[in-house]
């Protein structure tokens, strides 16, 4: 009943998801960051106000609201009348919790409602596996030590503090245990050692890896893979109800394989005495959550027509679309402010741009363009959000031309580069005309000799956004590029055959329309493809 409430309540379902990961050892879960604060403390409220409702004669509801908070569930109480008592279950956490509380005083802070929260980070150590090369493939594969690098990266994105780092060369990951069996006990000693309370995992864990993992364990960590970190990063920062909703629901997908955990650790705590419950309460909650993704996708798709009704009048007006793309940090944003007055969030950090911004750019000739900002890439983007964000991305997909921002002095630059284009091609925008941009020019050891291999690839220009170097150059590439694309056509097209106007509209640009009595005469730059299908139509061929 409870969690139905909280599923349908739709923001705070980013809480559950921080619920499924909470332990027993609950007073390491007090530690979480404190951007998770506003989140948790409306639980928090929503909990408390339950409780009063439902809790029992033998506990103070703020007891009670604590204990739920600290991921000791408040349905304990549905099961009241079960097997076992909820003053039981609640006595058997508390010694569990007693047992797990980490050593040595650390400073708390007493929020509104009295109960304590540390405001130091939480301590996170990391771990990954360096995959042995297999032939030509992994041209561009990541070095282990750029990906962890990255992985902390995103670690302190989400407000962890990271005190460690392991990592493992395999032939590929264990399919039971993620790294090798034998190397679990040397992962446990060092990660105790280390004093983190969070596991980061460096690739998306299966639901079976992450349950092996969790026994190994002993349920003493809290344990996260890059998968969770990154869609935990999104849902601080996605802005617009769009946005949320995407996040929402491509957490929500990779929550629902993944729901036994919080259920299992709840029959251990009990000695197995309520053997079941745990699984009858997996099959509700799967229900629950499978009910939500379908009214999440609802309302996607609400928004989504919405917005493609929108496109269709932008579409009208002649002016193509240009979309930045790239890896996250690449610079992007700070392009688009460089050539506008946007004013977009630059930060040096991990995602910083979540919802797509659009401006007005006048090339050299007078010819505009709409420039549009994009969230960035990764490599191992979750699979959950690379479908989540094809409807925003369908901005890119509409595009005239992509610029492929690339941070060149980033040591990873070509595969940061390979995976953007992987994830092109996956969203099925490959085959959008590219220019490639490689930014931050400044920054790197020989800029000249930078610069000169650029001039000898196609389609390749060197600037710095932060300096404006190049802008001049970066400009007039867009212009020709654009210029390239588009071939003019003088067409009649006969009043029977009205979508076609339209397709000249979404992809060419319009120069003047007439309306004749046999049709509509018009003049306009199209795409090559396009242009051969009007040559029957052409003015001058008749
Ligand atoms: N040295 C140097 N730094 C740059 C340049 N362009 C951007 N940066 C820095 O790189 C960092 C990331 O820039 P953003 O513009 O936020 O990158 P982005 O591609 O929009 O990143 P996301 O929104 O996270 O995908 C910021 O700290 C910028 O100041 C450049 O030309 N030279
Ligand atoms: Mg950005």
């Amino acid at each position: 009943m409870k969690l139905e409430s909280v599923l349908m309540s739709g923001p705070s379902l980013s809480w559950v998801h921080a619920r499924v990961d909470h332990r027993v050892s609950s007073h390491q879960s007090a530690s979480r960051d404190v951007k998770c604060q506003s989140k948790r403390t409306a639980a928090f409220r929503e909990a408390r106000q339950q409780h009063r409702l439902q809790a029992s004669s033998s506990a103070e509801p703020d007891e009670l609201a604590e204990k739920f908070f600290q991921g000791q569930y408040p349905e304990e109480a549905d099961l009241a009348g079960e097997e076992v008592s909820l003053p039981d279950i609640l006595g058997r956490m508390e010694g569990a919790a007693e047992q797990a509380e980490p050593a040595g005083p650390r400073s708390d802070v007493n929020d509104d409602f009295g109960w304590t929260q540390r405001m130091e980070p939480e301590r996170a150590y990391l771990v990954g596996v360096q995959l042995k090369e297999r032939g030509s493939k992994n041209r561009f594969a990541y070095d282990v030590h750029e990906s962890l690098e990255e992985l902390g990266r995103l670690a302190a994105t989400a407000g962890l503090e990271v005190v460690g780092s392991t990592h493992q060369q395999l032939e590929m990951h264990n399919p039971k245990t993620y790294i090798g069996s034998g190397k679990i006990q040397e992962l446990v000693a060092a990660v105790e050692e280390s004093g983190a309370e969070t596991l980061v995992v460096d690739d998306e864990l299966t639901p079976g890896q992450l349950r092996s993992l969790d026994e190994a364990f002993q349920d003493r960590i809290r344990l996260c893979d890059r998968t969770a970190l990154i869609l935990d990063i999104f849902s601080q920062r996605a802005a617009t109800r769009e946005g949320q909703l995407q996040v929402e629901l491509a957490q929500s997908e990779y929550q629902l394989p993944r729901l036994t955990r919080m259920w299992s650790h709840l029959e251990r705590q009990a000695g197995g005495r309520v053997r079941g419950m745990g699984e009858k309460q997996i099959e509700v909650d799967k229900r629950l959550l499978r009910s939500r993704i379908s009214a999440l996708r609802r309302s996607i798709e609400d928004i989504k027509s919405h917005r493609r009704h929108y496109r269709k009048r932008r579409s009208q007006v002649p002016v193509p679309v240009v979309a930045l793309v790239g890896y996250t940090n690449a610079g992007k944003s700070t392009l688009l402010n460089q050539l506008t007055d946007a004013g977009v969030l630059c930060e040096d950090q991990l995602f910083a741009t979540l919802d797509p911004t659009t401006r007005r750019i006048t090339l050299p000739s007078g010819m505009q363009v709409l420039l549009t900002d994009t969230v960035g890439f990764i490599q191992k983007l979750p699979t959950q959000l690379v479908a989540a964000f094809r409807a925003t991305l369908e901005e890119i997909s509409d595009a005239a031309l992509l610029l492929h921002v690339v941070d060149v002095s980033h040591s990873g630059a070509a595969a940061q580069a390979e995976t953007v284009k992987n994830v092109l091609d996956d969203l099925e925008v490959g085959n959008v005309p590219q220019l490639v941009v490689w930014n931050k020019v400044d920054a790197v050891a020989q800029p000249d000799v930078v610069s000169a291999v650029a001039e000898e690839r196609e389609n390749t220009v060197c600037v710095s956004a932060q300096t404006g170097q190049g802008m001049h150059n970066l400009l007039g590439a867009i212009e020709a590029r654009l210029r390239d694309l588009l071939v003019p056509v003088d067409v009649l097209l006969p009043w029977t055959d009205g979508s076609l106007q339209g397709e000249i509209h979404k992809v060419g640009v319009v120069e003047s329309e007439e309306f004749l009595d046999e049709g509509m005469q018009l003049s306009a730059r199209v795409p090559m493809s396009l242009a051969s299908r009007l040559q029957p139509m052409s003015v001058s061929s008749k």
